[in-house]
């Protein structure tokens, strides 16, 4: 059994009473990301793929930060999931922002005392910020975009914009690195996985974190939309607009139309590029990849980067005024007419949304 020393648990902090005295050293560790004191789905999505690669089903959960946030984040991931095994919560200023350099080298220090033979992290902004950075310091190959696990060095990825899928072996030394696509490892509701018995949740020992691990980026600022709109990446429904709304007042409606539908809000290339809409919004292989249940694309062509990002959707509906644009080839349902005249109609004859 592996002591406290050796995953240098040192200090104790106000959730003490569910800080366990020692723990049993586990394969594999996930990078978790967190907002506003809870796991972000996507995270969760990794402790799934994550289960099917310990041995006796046990996940460890690495989470940092700062402050009652982090706590509240820690309290959540320890009871987020019946695979996670335990939490290890690293507190610091340092920390307090996802910033690639500080992050990858406590995944560094974690991983020296932890002997890792897994890290995963979600295939987001996040993780594929921090884990490549973090796989360089171990001198490891990351594996990215794994929609299957097939054995435990064995994984599938999409490739040529999600064209092909490529079946690869990582035959490197441990830890093999991994993001993967969340929507590829969905998981049941939060509150269906949720455990009476919490994991235990340990301080990770920063006495040796290295002063000069902030690196030469610093934060400045986050902006973000404040909207109540569902995150797109997990939305049950998407409506996405594309060059064909011509105008940022044009794809107004798109909103409106997606308000109706409680639905998240996607953009194409093209319509960010023309600057309807900000980035964040991106559907496509250098942009989100949805998987909803309902995505309905009005003036978009299809094109294969777009379509990398909206495969796994369970319904697509096209609309579009070219009836012979590619959309209407991966379209379960699709409409050749007018935007202008379909959206407006749309809007006018759903009922509100309650
Ligand atoms: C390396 C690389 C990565 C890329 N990554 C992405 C990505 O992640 N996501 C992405 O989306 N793209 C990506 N692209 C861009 C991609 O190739 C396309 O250029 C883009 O998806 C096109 O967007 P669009 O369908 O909105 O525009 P267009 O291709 O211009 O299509 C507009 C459509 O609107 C229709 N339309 C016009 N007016 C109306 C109307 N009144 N009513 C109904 N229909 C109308 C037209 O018939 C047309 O089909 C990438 C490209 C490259 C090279």
């Amino acid at each position: 059994m592996a002591t406290r020393a050796m995953l240098g648990v040192l200090r104790k902090h106000s959730i003490a009473s569910r800080i366990a005295s020692n723990y049993k050293l586990l394969s594999t560790l996930v990078l978790a990301e967190h907002e506003g004191g809870s796991i972000t789905a996507s995270s969760v999505s990794a402790v799934e793929a994550a289960k099917s690669l310990s041995e006796d089903n046990s996940v460890s959960i690495l989470l940092a930060g700062s402050g009652t946030s982090l706590k509240e984040a820690a309290e959540h991931a320890a009871s987020c999931h019946p695979s996670v095994s335990q939490v290890l919560m690293s507190d610091s200023d340092k920390l307090s922002h996802a910033l690639a350099e500080p992050w990858a080298r406590l995944i560094h220090l974690v991983q020296q005392k932890g002997s890792y033979s897994h890290i995963i992290a979600a295939s987001g902004s996040f993780g594929k910020n921090i884990l490549p950075r973090a796989a360089a310091l171990l001198d490891v190959s990351p594996i990215t975009d794994v929609i299957e696990i097939s054995g435990s060095h064995q994984f599938v990825r999409p490739i040529y914009a999600g064209n092909a899928l490529c079946t690869v072996r990582y035959t490197g030394s441990d830890p093999c690195m991994l993001t993967i696509r969340s929507t590829s490892f969905p998981v049941a509701p939060i509150s269906d996985n949720a455990r009476s018995d919490a994991a235990p949740i340990f301080q990770v020992d920063l006495s040796t974190f290295d002063e000069d691990a902030r690196g030469k980026s610093r934060y400045v600022k986050q902006s973000s939309q404040n909207t109540e709109r569902p995150d797109l990446g997990n939305a049950r429904v998407v409506v996405t607009g594309g060059r064909g709304l011509k105008s940022a007042e044009n794809f107004k409606m798109i909103e409106k139309l997606a308000e109706k539908l409680g639905a998240a809000v996607g953009a194409t290339r093209a319509a960010v590029d023309a600057g309807f809409v900000p980035n964040d919004l991106q559907v496509g292989q250098t942009g989100k990849i949805v998987a909803p249940e309902l995505y309905i694309a009005f003036g978009v062509s299809g094109a294969i980067q777009h379509l990398a990002g909206i495969r796994d959707s369970k319904v697509i509906v096209a609309v579009n005024k070219d009836a012979d644009a590619p959309i209407f080839q991966v379209a379960d349902y699709g409409l050749v007419g007018d935007l202008f005249e379909v959206i407006p109609e749309l809007i006018q004859k759903l009922p509100e949304k309650k």
